[in-house]
């Protein structure tokens, strides 16, 4: 079965990638993802220059998914650069997520990948919730639209966002209404963990992890259900943008959910960090068999067409 797609133009082999900052943060694991059968990747979230992130234990893995306050640990904003500048677009797209911790750094990132001519398409990361002391912009509608018109000036080229969840529909209807107001705004990328969750081991009375007295962003199957929710409210409201679904998946079926929904490609991030490149095969074959099962060719036969009641 043929798992094809395109995303704004550019052919995809599958509509499969990582989510950023899982298997992306350094050239051995990003050169894996480039031999995967991945259809597109992405780069851990950068900033100006190379951050240690939080003390460790930072990542911990639960029953149902993940909890992680990493902190942004990167090797800067040059080190993905360089990467962009090698990579094989024919293989696969590359997309370069960028985290800076101020508007002014956001810039100066976005100037200098314009300035390199890279084919990378650009995800600026609106949502990691785990740096002390910076809220998430996802969260600051105005902060969202100021940001978003500055890289609209200072970025000539189509970009998208990674978006934080959102739980309300009046923030869905909102945030929806700032990002039509910016064409260069190609893709959102829904979502990112759900912030500032706590797990706790009984036998020790204790958190999980180390920073931020153990809170920290919630990932893998507990998240499905608000990923697909935030995947479908911003498909039906921003019909001029494509969406990258991600949260929850670590079966053929949620990936299925994720194109139903809307997505055009679905990030694979809990369940990547758990088992390794080999699950892009895994779910190529249960997408494949999914369709097969259901006489679809081809994903865009029901690529967001979920049916409501
Ligand atoms: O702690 C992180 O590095 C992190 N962790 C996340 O769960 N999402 C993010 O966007 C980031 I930048």
């Amino acid at each position: 079965l043929d798992l094809s797609t395109f995303f704004l133009g550019r052919p995809l082999a599958a509509p499969l990638m990582n989510a950023s900052g899982v298997w992306c943060n350094v050239t051995n694991q990003l050169n894996a993802l480039a031999k995967s059968e991945a259809g597109a990747m992405v780069t851990k979230s950068c900033t100006l220059v190379r951050r240690d992130g939080n003390p460790e234990p930072r990542y911990h893995t639960l029953s149902m998914g993940s909890i992680n306050s990493m902190g942004l640990p990167n090797e800067g904003h040059l080190y993905y650069l360089d990467y962009a500048q090698q990579h094989d677009y024919e293989n696969k797209p590359l997309f370069f997520s960028v985290a800076g911790l101020t508007l002014d750094d956001n810039l100066t990132m976005v100037a200098q990948i314009q300035d390199a001519y890279t084919p990378a398409m650009v995800e600026i990361n609106l949502s990691c919730p785990n740096v002390p002391g910076k809220a998430q912009i996802g969260y600051d509608f105005e902060a969202l639209d100021v940001i978003l018109a500055e890289i609209s000036s200072a970025y000539a080229r189509p970009f998208g966002v990674k978006l934080p969840p959102y739980f309300d529909i009046a923030h869905f209807d909102e945030v929806a209404e700032i990002l039509n107001r910016y064409d260069k705004v190609a893709f959102v990328t829904c979502i990112n963990s759900i912030g500032n969750g706590l797990m706790i081991d009984i036998n020790s009375e204790t958190v999980l992890i180390k920073p931020k007295q153990g809170f920290g962003g919630i990932g893998g199957e507990y998240v499905l259900p608000t990923a697909l929710a935030n995947v479908n409210a911003f498909y039906r409201r921003c019909p001029e943008k494509s969406i990258i679904g991600c949260g929850g998946v670590s079966t053929g079926e949620h990936v299925f959910m994720h194109l139903l929904a809307g997505a055009s490609i679905v990030q694979v991030g809990t369940a990547l960090y758990e088992e390794g490149v080999d699950i892009f095969a895994r779910l190529k074959i249960e997408l494949a068999r999914i369709m097969q099962q259901k006489g679809y060719q081809k994903i865009e036969e029901y690529q967001g067409k979920l049916k409501t009641i």
